[in-house]
C-alpha cells in the first residue's frame, strides 16, 4: 500500500550483547514486512502477544538462575509500547484483561510465579516496586498516604559507594502471585500521567518502571526462616538493596554468621518508556509541551548513554537524567537487557521509525561485560 512502509532492515555491525527486538504495530492495509539482522528479531503486525512473550520467556528462567534482567519498550508515541508491556486495557477498568491481550508484564509475572512454584517451598520471595519518571522527577507509586491510598511520592536517585544507582526509601511490597502483582499495577496505573495528543489520544507522559526483586535462599539456608521475610511481610523501604547512603536501609541480619548465606537477590526490571514525540505533529502546548520536552530530553540522554558505552568513553553520563541514572545498573551493569523497539509502519511516521531503528542499532553496538550470575550455587532442582 502506498502509504505504508516495507522495512528492509540491514546492519553492518552486530557486536554487542544487548538484544533488540522490533515490534511493528498493525495498521490498515499492511502488506508485509521483511526483517534482517538490525534487530535480533522482528515481530510483524500479525504476531500475537503470546508469540512476542515466547521470545521473552527464557529470560525469566535466567532470572531464577541468578541473572538480573531488564526488558524495555522504546518507540515513538502511539507505536504500541504500553500495549506490548502491559497489554490492552479494556474500556471498563474493573474488567479483567483477556490472557490473549496481556502484555509482557502480566505474562512475565505469571511465568515467574509458575517457575517459583516448581522450586522448593519457601525458597524464593518476591518484592515489587513501581516508579514513574515524570518531568525528570522519580515518583514512588507504591508509597501510601495515611488512609492507605497509593500516592506518588518524590524520591531521589543516588550513586552508591560501589558506583551503582539506588533509590533510598523506595517502597517495596511483598507479592505472592501474579494476581497480586497485577492488582498493585492496576491500582497505581491510574496515577500515571496521561494526556491526549494529536498522535495518540491516551498518551503516557511518564516512564513507568516495575521492578520485581527475587530473593533466593541458597540450598543450605532452606532450613532457616529468615528474619528478613518477617520484615518484608509488612511494607518496607529499600530492603532489596544495599545502599550505603540510604538512611532507611537496615541490613538483613544473618542469624548464624558463618553458617548460612544471605539470600541472593536478582532483579527483573520492566520498563514502559514514554514515547518520543515530534511536537509539531502531536500539537501539544502549555504543560503538555513541557512534558514532551522532558520526555524527549530523557530519551536523548538514554541515547547519549548508549553512545558513550559504544565508544567506551571513561565517563558515561548516567546522572544527566533521572531516567538514565535510575536505569544505570541495567544499561551499563550486568543485567541481560532486551529492548523492544515499537514502530508504526506508515509513511507519516517515517522519520520517527528511522530514529527508533537508529536507537536500536546503537544499542546493538554496545559491548558490555557478559551478564554475571549472582551465585553459581543458586541453581536448585
Ligand atoms: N501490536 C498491536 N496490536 C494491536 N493493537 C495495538 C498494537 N500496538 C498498539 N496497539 C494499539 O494502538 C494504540 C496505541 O498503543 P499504545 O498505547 O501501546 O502506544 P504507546 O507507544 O504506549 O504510546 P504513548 O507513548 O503515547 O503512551 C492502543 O490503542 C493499542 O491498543
Amino acid at each position: 500500500h502506498e502509504d505504508n512502509l516495507v522495512f528492509i532492515l540491514c546492519q553492518k555491525e552486530l557486536r554487542g550483547n544487548i538484544r533488540v527486538h522490533c515490534r511493528v504495530r498493525p495498521i490498515l492495509h499492511f502488506d508485509h514486512i521483511q526483517g534482517s539482522p538490525t534487530t535480533n528479531r522482528v515481530h510483524g503486525p500479525e504476531e500475537s502477544q503470546e508469540t512476542v512473550f515466547d521470545e521473552v520467556k527464557p529470560l525469566l528462567t535466567s532470572l531464577l538462575d541468578g541473572y538480573n534482567v531488564c526488558i524495555m519498550a522504546y518507540g515513538q508515541t502511539g507505536s504500541g509500547k504500553t500495549h506490548t508491556m502491559i497489554g490492552s486495557r479494556s474500556e471498563d477498568p474493573t474488567a479483567a484483561v483477556q490472557d490473549s491481550q496481556q502484555g509482557i508484564i502480566p505474562k512475565a509475572a505469571n511465568e515467574l510465579f509458575k517457575l517459583i512454584s516448581e522450586k522448593p517451598a519457601d525458597s524464593h520471595t518476591v518484592e515489587m516496586s513501581v516508579v514513574e519518571v515524570y518531568n525528570n522527577e522519580v515518583l514512588d507509586l507504591l508509597a501510601r498516604d495515611e488512609d492507605g491510598a497509593t500516592v506518588g511520592v518524590k524520591r531521589e536517585v543516588i550513586t552508591t559507594c560501589t558506583g551503582t544507582s539506588e533509590v533510598p526509601c523506595l517502597t517495596y511490597e511483598l507479592v505472592r502471585s501474579s494476581a497480586e502483582v497485577m492488582q498493585l499495577i492496576n491500582s497505581v496505573l491510574k496515577l500515571r500521567s496521561h494526556s491526549p495528543t494529536l498522535v495518540h489520544m491516551d498518551s503516557s507522559r511518564s516512564h513507568f518502571i516495575v521492578t520485581l526483586t527475587v530473593s533466593s535462599k541458597s540450598p543450605d539456608a532452606l532450613w532457616w526462616s529468615p528474619r528478613c521475610s518477617r520484615a518484608a511481610s509488612s511494607r518496607t523501604s529499600s530492603p532489596a538493596s544495599s545502599p550505603c547512603h540510604s538512611p532507611c536501609h537496615s541490613p538483613c541480619p544473618s542469624p548464624r554468621p558463618g553458617i548460612t548465606q544471605p539470600p541472593i537477590k536478582t532483579k527483573l526490571q520492566l520498563v514502559d518508556l514514554a514515547g518520543s514525540e515530534c511536537v509539531g505533529m502531536s500539537g501539544v502546548t502549555g504543560a503538555a509541551l513541557w512534558e514532551s520536552s522532558c520526555i524527549n530530553r530523557s530519551l536523548s540522554a538514554l541515547s547519549d548513554v548508549l553512545g558513550a558505552l559504544v565508544e567506551r568513553r571513561p565517563h558515561v553520563p548516567y546522572p544527566n537524567s533521572k531516567l538514565t541514572h535510575l536505569l544505570q545498573n541495567a544499561i551499563g551493569g550486568d543485567a541481560t537487557l532486551l529492548i523492544m523497539l515499537c514502530v508504526s509502519p506508515t509513511q507519516r511516521f517515517l522519520a520517527e521509525s528511522l530514529q527508533s531503528l537508529g536507537f536500536g542499532a546503537r544499542a546493538r553496538q554496545v559491548q558490555r561485560e557478559p551478564s554475571r550470575r549472582k551465585n553459581t550455587a543458586l541453581k536448585m532442582k
